[in-house]
């Protein structure tokens, strides 16, 4: 389904060229779900949004994304746009910057949804609403009416899972997509994502720091650690034999942090 070749991503400054990410191999296969683990900084969120291409043009972007054999790297960007949300959609974790502020949130809905799926204008607000109360979103029509920032993010956030719901797209790339939500809608969200992957066999890119969140969910994972891939396997190896003494250092952190958790509820 997609394979990444030697992504490197570079920041164009005055003088010099930084590099942000360097070394980014992997293939995701149908229906599989491949988890991106990493400190904050390590580089995946600039991973993520270059191989969806939103990067702006400070950022240059070399090596291979490959979409079923089509190479996006080189693609235009009108075909590349039309990639995005059919194909490849993405879950973004500044969900602010995600919506257009000039428009209601079911304006954006209709006009994303009708960019995808030949539907009328009533039918595309009844599939986005019943795809936001799935995401335990209460009242749905009176949150179509309303324009972004007078969202919380964890709504917004919650909004760009409903999008990626109706669109059903072959893979969704999911940017620590629980951050801004509470434990109770994280866990609603978490379980709609694997109902979709069930369901439509969507492929998915699910890029996190919480360990125990990727172990759960992810076949195969990799590792970030400044910019660069440091560990990439199934999980099972992964986590039971890393490979990186950085892979090793997050996992003893986590087991503290459990075993933390654990003497203060017995004491
Ligand atoms: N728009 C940008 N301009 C300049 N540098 C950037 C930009 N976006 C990211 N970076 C830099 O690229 C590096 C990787 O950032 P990135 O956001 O990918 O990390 P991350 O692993 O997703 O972190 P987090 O979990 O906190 O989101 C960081 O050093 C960051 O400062």
């Amino acid at each position: 389904m997609l394979e990444v070749r030697n992504l490197c991503v570079q920041l164009k400054q005055q003088d010099r060229q930084r590099t942000l990410v360097e070394g980014i191999s992997f293939s995701l296969g149908e229906d599989q779900c491949l988890g991106i683990l990493g400190e904050s900084g390590s580089g995946k969120s600039v991973t993520c949004s270059a191989i969806n291409g939103l990067l702006g043009e400070h950022f240059s972007v070399s090596g291979s994304v490959r979409l079923r054999q089509k190479e996006l790297l080189t693609l235009p960007a009108n075909e590349r746009r039309q990639l995005r949300g059919s194909d490849i959609a993405m879950i973004m974790q500044s969900p602010m910057t995600a919506f257009n502020p000039l428009f209601t949130i079911g304006n954006q809905a209709v006009e994303t949804i009708r960019q995808h799926h030949t539907v009328d204008k009533k039918a595309a607000l009844e599939l986005i609403c019943n795809a936001m109360s799935r995401v335990n979103l209460k009242d749905p029509q009176s949150l179509l009416k309303l324009y972004p920032h007078e969202l919380s993010g964890g709504m917004l956030q919650r909004i760009m899972v409903s999008f990626a719901l109706v669109l059903e797209p072959k893979i969704i790339i999911a940017d620590e997509p629980t951050t801004a939500i509470d434990y109770i809608s994280q866990r609603e969200v978490v379980r709609e994502l694997q109902l979709v992957r069930e369901t439509f066999g969507t492929s998915f890119i699910f890029v996190s720091h919480d360990l125990s969140l990727i172990s759960h969910i992810a076949d195969d994972v990799l590792v970030m650690n400044n910019g660069q891939m440091v560990d990439y396997g199934s999980a099972q190896s992964v986590f039971s034999h890393p490979e990186s003494e950085h892979t090793r250092y997050l996992i003893d952190m986590r087991m503290k942090l459990i075993n933390r958790f654990q003497s203060v509820m017995g004491s």
